[in-house]
């Protein structure tokens, strides 16, 4: 493992095999480029958009040292008319409207006008706050997606919701703001925290289990590779995870009614109420929340007797032999997770309509379905036999 202030120069990396995936978005359309090196190459990845123009990168704190540094060191090599840097708290305390706030302010005062590119450079929660920031000022800026966490390389980079969290849950206050392109460094993970691994292979999972069943089956023989850092693996489970975005928000951009966007939301109708009431603390990551609402929806599923028990309980099992919590008491032993706390939190989801939680169900592993008509009497009886467990 590489650490994040260990000296070495990222662009000293070549760079290996570049793969492209696009995002089918019409006049909005953009590419996501994966490989190897990438942070240090983002002069030449970058050179059409940034064309004379005024950057200013939101980084992660955390990420300040090598990381930081290499793109830093890349973009004033760049055609940049000047690059400017902002730092802002790690982790998703971090995605608060002080935060959003503060971040608007320091870039007006740095004089930024309408052709300013922002440049995103950090986890899921740098990605959406970045996003929106974006998305505000001037009415919308350009920006490009750096991410540095696998949830931000597989997920949160892609697809344009930006937002951040208010005291009622998750990522209530936001807009659809697509990214001009997405540059995904692999070899940025080599920092990575494995617990932060794991919350992100949470996201890789969810790609099987809502819609590719042979993906699933990949995953459960190499996803441990994944996880350990196999370079191949990894790349492997990025891309397909790229596409699988990719393909779903260019049928359904705005998740629309009826659309297949809704679908990237397995596990997170209990996942954000988890969250929500865990408290944003850093004690319950995003996408360990998503693993223990994945199982949730999954046994659900079975309850309702539109999901087979063999098939709820391979992706459990997967989950659990990868490393990730599945069970509510293994989140918090000390915490009661009440059925009517979770289920009060659920009504406050964005797919929830006139009062009615819907929820992201299996049909069978790879197979998911958007379902207003589950009696909440259902869900309430689960999470009162799970607590009870
Ligand atoms: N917009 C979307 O479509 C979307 C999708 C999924 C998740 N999300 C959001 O993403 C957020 C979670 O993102 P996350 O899991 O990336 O968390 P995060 O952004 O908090 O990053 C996790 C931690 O890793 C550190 N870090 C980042 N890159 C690192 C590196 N290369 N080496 C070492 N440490 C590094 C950060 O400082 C932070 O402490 C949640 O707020 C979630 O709601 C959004
Ligand atoms: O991109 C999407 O659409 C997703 O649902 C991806 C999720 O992993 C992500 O956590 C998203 O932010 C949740 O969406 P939200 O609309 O419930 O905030
Ligand atoms: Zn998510």
């Amino acid at each position: 493992m590489t650490s994040l202030n260990d000296g070495r120069h990222m662009n000293d990396i070549a760079v290996g095999d570049i793969e492209t995936v696009a995002v089918d978005l019409a006049d909005r359309r953009y590419d996501i480029r994966v490989g190897a090196g990438l942070i240090g190459a983002a002069d030449r990845e970058l050179a059409d958009l940034i064309d004379g123009r005024h950057l200013v990168v939101i980084a992660d704190e955390g990420l300040v040292g090598a990381p930081l540094g290499a793109l830093d060191a890349a973009l004033k090599a760049s055609t940049a008319r000047r690059v400017d840097t902002l730092t802002t708290p790690a982790g998703e305390s971090g995605k608060t409207f002080v935060q959003y706030q503060d971040l608007c302010e320091r870039a007006l005062a740095l004089g930024i006008d309408r052709r300013t590119l922002i440049v995103a450079f950090g986890g899921g929660v740098v990605g959406d706050l970045a996003g929106f920031v974006a998305a505000s000022l001037l009415r919308g800026l350009d920006f490009i997606q750096i991410p540095t966490t696998l949830l931000a390389q597989v997920d949160s980079s892609v697809g344009g919701k930006t937002g951040i969290n208010t005291r009622h849950g998750k990522n209530l206050v936001g807009a659809f703001h697509q990214p001009r392109r997405v540059l995904i460094d692999t070899t940025v993970l080599d920092s990575l925290p494995e617990r932060e691994l794991l919350a992100g292979y949470a996201e890789v999972a969810k790609y099987g289990a809502l819609g590719d069943r042979g993906f699933f089956e990949w995953l459960e023989q190499h996803g441990k590779a994944v996880i350990a850092g196999d370079p191949d693996a990894r790349r492997h489970a990025i891309v397909a995870s790229c596409r699988a975005k990719a393909e779903v928000v260019a049928g359904d951009e705005r998740e629309q009614a009826g659309g297949r966007r809704a679908l990237l939301n397995l596990g997170h109708t209990f996942g954000h109420a988890l969250e929500a009431m865990a408290g944003y603390d850093g004690s319950l990551l995003h996408g360990e929340a998503v693993a223990v609402g994945m199982v949730l929806a999954a046994r659900l599923s079975v309850r309702i007797g539109a999901c087979s028990g063999q098939d709820a309980e391979r992706l459990t099992r997967h989950l659990d032999a990868v490393g990730l919590r599945t069970e509510l008491d293994a989140l918090d032993p000390t915490r009661s997770w009440t059925a009517d706390a979770l289920l009060a939190h659920m009504t406050k989801d964005k797919k929830a309509r006139d009062g009615r939680i819907v929820f992201v169900l299996l049909d069978a592993l790879g197979e998911a379905r958007v379902r207003d008509d589950i009696d909440p009497a259902q869900a309430r009886a689960l999470l009162t036999r799970q607590q009870a467990a």
